[in-house]
């Protein structure tokens, strides 16, 4: 089947970054479902050796993460092919500036517009959400490491936004959906 240009002119993709514990895959389902986006989590594409060593409490390092990130821009890149989807929600904590431009890279040539919204709580908040959780390779003492590598974007990603998440969950999801709407409002991708 021949793809559409103006159908996809229109498609958005929105990457939900941010540490461990800052609610991405909370805030990425609620939002794929509020946009019938489809929903990808990040953490599935991570290679086993990636999740054992995490679980044995030692932090990614850059070597660890890219081959991974290639594989979350080109995950997106793919289901962007089919013309069912008009939209992606990917959690992904893409931490560091470049990891970003290797999302934005893989999808330069795609016809989605890429969006990033950061989720910003403080390490308190971040400690006390992955303590709760249980059955998690992520555990609480990784925090520091995380935010050790998060680098927040800053004015020059355009792309980019941020979001305080240091809200009861309610509030975050409301916060989260009329954002990604003022965004996609302003980019003009999508029309209810
Ligand atoms: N805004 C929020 N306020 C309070 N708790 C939240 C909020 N968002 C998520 N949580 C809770 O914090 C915990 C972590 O959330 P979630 O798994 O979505 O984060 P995450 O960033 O995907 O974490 P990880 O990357 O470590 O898997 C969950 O128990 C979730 O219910
Ligand atoms: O880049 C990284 O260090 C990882 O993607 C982590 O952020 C975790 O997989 C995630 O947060 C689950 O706890």
């Amino acid at each position: 089947m021949s793809l559409n240009p103006h159908m996809l002119e229109k498609k958005a993709i929105f990457f939900i970054i941010g540490p461990s514990g800052s609610g991405k895959t909370t805030m990425a389902k609620f939002l794929a479902d509020k946009l019938s986006f489809e929903y990808i989590e990040g953490d599935d594409l991570h290679p086993k050796a990636n999740i054992e060593k995490m679980g044995s409490g030692q932090p990614l390092n850059d070597e660890d993460r890219w081959g991974w990130l290639y594989n979350c821009g080109g995950a997106c890149a793919m289901q962007l092919d089919d013309p069912n989807v008009k939209g992606i929600v990917m959690t992904c904590s893409a931490l560091k500036c470049a990891y970003r431009n290797i999302l934005r890279d893989s999808l330069k040539h795609r016809p989605g517009s890429v969006h990033f919204i950061y989720l910003m709580a403080p390490k308190e908040v971040l400690i006390e959400r992955t303590s709760a959780r249980k059955n998690h390779y992520m555990k609480a003492d990784m925090v520091e490491s995380q935010l050790r590598d998060m680098q927040a974007p800053k004015d020059d990603e355009k792309d980019a936004y941020t979001l305080n998440v240091n809200k009861p969950p309610e509030e975050s999801k409301d916060d989260c959906f009329a954002l990604a709407k003022d965004i996609l409002k302003k980019e003009e991708t999508y029309k209810n």
